[in-house]
């Protein structure tokens, strides 16, 4: 029997270290920003007002908190030591860009957070989650471990959830969670086909790879995360991202392509071997045909794909058709804007163009998709779950008054060895442990 399920989606709430340190080689607007003085309490209040919309609308929206920045452990590891003010000054001095690595807000983008297969799809029939180790990048890679503690913390109940550590951190396995995954089905609580789309081959120095910029998803780690999922050849199919649009400053396959339900919305210059992907779907998508929303470079350039993130939208399911929740640049780049228009007019399976102004977090290059981990559960799964994270309007302003009363709204590169700023955000997060009922997740709380 086919249970019901529900997507749900899960927001990283903005941290209040959110800054432009160009920390994002081949992330466009990464290194177009580098140095903005950035808002830090605007950004969390534009992923909140995300929040908010998308639950005044009925779908399930859960909060995922932000993480310990500046990380002092991670400098701790790489040799700066002394008190905690002299541990930041110390970095400040001799490596600021070590400083701004173990800053940066960027757990934000939770879908890079982790793969997560349902249940539906899995060997055990329970919902698999597996934090990504982010290898490709220092900021990173530190994220994983305390990912991890929130995924179990929410996900708590064996019965029904599985979880695995990160992947070997090494390039070999360099794995960025579902933004490089997306699943297509026919009903979210039937077995769906997990697409996992990567970047190169690691153990294949021949195989096609981006020149400029890095891949940093690798085929073996997709590989490595369906075997533990238990996820059967019928419920993959593994593709590549085309390396020319990698080299464009695709840096992950969500900023060109995003599937839901049976339908997939992509650019014409998205994967390396299209006709041979859609085929592997189709052969195992079960219960629905595929639907493909196919957009030509003809009409949208590349670079204009890129400079919009078109494709960095949520696409959801309505009562009468899908949602396309864009970010307000595809109304400023106007190939995009009327390909929109067009869209709209088609009479295809998306019928609805919301725009969500996510302006700080896409100057890092995070969109609404980025901003977003999807959760599949049925309805004793999301029974299951710790309900402390569901965002209710209670919660909302909840929320938004703790950012009102702990965010700075302007944050640059040197502030970030105030260690005012640190006491600020410790503050903050453990007030927010508590408002979210998550328990000792930080390290700053496990520490004797
Ligand atoms: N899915 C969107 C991820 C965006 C993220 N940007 C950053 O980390 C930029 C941070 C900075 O440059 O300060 C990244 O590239 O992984």
């Amino acid at each position: 029997m086919v249970k019901h399920a529900v997507e749900v989606n899960f927001d990283g709430l903005v941290g209040p270290t959110h800054n432009y340190a160009g920390l994002s080689w081949g992330n466009v607007a990464s290194g177009v920003n580098v140095n903005a003085v950035s808002n830090p309490r605007e950004a969390a209040l534009q992923g909140l007002a995300k929040m908010k919309r998308l639950a005044d609308r009925g779908y399930t929206q859960c909060v995922l908190p932000p993480h310990e920045r500046p990380h002092t452990p991670s400098l701790q590891a790489l040799g700066f030591s002394g008190t905690e003010a002299q541990i930041l000054e110390r970095a400040a001095r001799s490596a600021p860009s070590i400083l701004a690595a173990v800053s940066s807000a960027s757990p934000m983008w939770t879908a890079n957070a982790a793969t997560v297969s349902p249940s539906a799809d899995t060997a055990d029939h329970r919902v698999h989650f597996t934090p990504a180790n982010l290898s490709a990048k220092f900021h990173r890679s530190i994220e994983h471990t305390v990912t991890g503690r929130v995924l179990q913390s929410i996900f708590a109940d064996e019965a029904f959830f599985a979880h695995h550590p990160a992947l070997p951190s090494v390039s070999h396995f360099g794995d960025e969670g579902a933004a490089n995954h997306t699943r297509l089905c026919s009903q979210y609580g039937e077995p769906g086909v997990e697409l996992f789309v990567y970047g190169q081959v690691a153990f294949n120095e021949q195989a096609l790879a981006p020149g400029k910029y890095p891949a940093r998803q690798t085929l073996e780690a997709s590989q490595a995360i369906a075997r533990l999922h238990g996820l059967k050849d019928r419920n993959r199919v593994f593709a590549q991202q085309n390396p020319l649009a990698i080299d464009a400053g695709v840096f992950h396959n969500d900023v060109i392509a995003v599937g839901n339900g049976n339908t997939l919305f992509y650019h014409d210059m998205a994967f390396l071997n299209e006709a041979q992907m859609l085929d592997d779907i189709r052969a195992r998508l079960t219960g629905a045909e595929l639907e493909t929303v196919r957009v030509s470079s003809a009409e949208v350039p590349l670079e204009d794909a890129v400079a919009s993130y078109l494709f960095n939208s949520q696409l959801l399911n309505t009562p009468d058709g899908m949602l396309l929740a864009v970010p307000g640049e595809c109304r400023e780049v106007a190939s995009v804007s009327r390909y929109l228009d067009g869209l709209l007019a088609s009479d295809g399976p998306i019928t609805a163009v919301e725009v969500f102004d996510v302006k700080q977090s896409m100057r890092n290059g995070g969109g609404p998709a980025c901003l977003r981990l999807r959760v599949v559960l049925n309805d004793d799964e999301l029974h299951a779950m710790h309900q402390g994270v569901i965002l209710t309007d209670v919660l909302y302003e909840r929320l938004t008054t703790w950012v009102e009363t702990h965010y700075r709204s302007e944050l640059a590169s040197t502030d970030l060895a105030d260690p005012m700023l640190l006491e600020e955000v410790r503050k903050a997060l453990d007030e927010l442990t508590g408002i979210l009922g998550l328990g000792a997740i930080y390290d700053f709380q496990r520490v004797p």
